[in-house]
């Protein structure tokens, strides 16, 4: 099972752009790149972090933008995961 993350963890991800969803336990931040190539080579290098940590984000993207929504189903809220899979999708955009 994974674990609740601390606080001090979530706000540092929140002075990094990600944002508190207003109607569930998620967070949730859009990035924008310069061209759709640049945001789906975001989207697969993330899809394979992903996929490896089997944790998977909500996510869509638009031209440029990819919005991403993370929260761990499986706890019904945000969990350790989540920090660890937004830390490392800002070291890759
Ligand atoms: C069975 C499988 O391991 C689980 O459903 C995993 C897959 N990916 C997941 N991703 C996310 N974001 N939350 C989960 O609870 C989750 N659970």
């Amino acid at each position: 099972m994974s674990e609740t993350p601390s606080d001090a963890d979530v706000q540092k991800l929140l002075d990094a752009g990600w944002n508190r969803v207003d109607d569930r336990d998620a967070i949730t931040k859009t990035y924008k790149f310069k061209t759709f190539i640049d945001a789906f080579g975001f989207m697969s290098k993330a899809a394979l972090a992903a996929e490896k940590m089997n944790h998977h984000p909500e996510w869509s993207n638009v031209y440029n933008r990819v919005e991403v929504t993370l929260t761990t189903h499986d706890a019904g809220g945000l969990s350790s995961l989540d920090v660890e899979l937004a830390q490392k999708m800002d070291a890759m955009a």
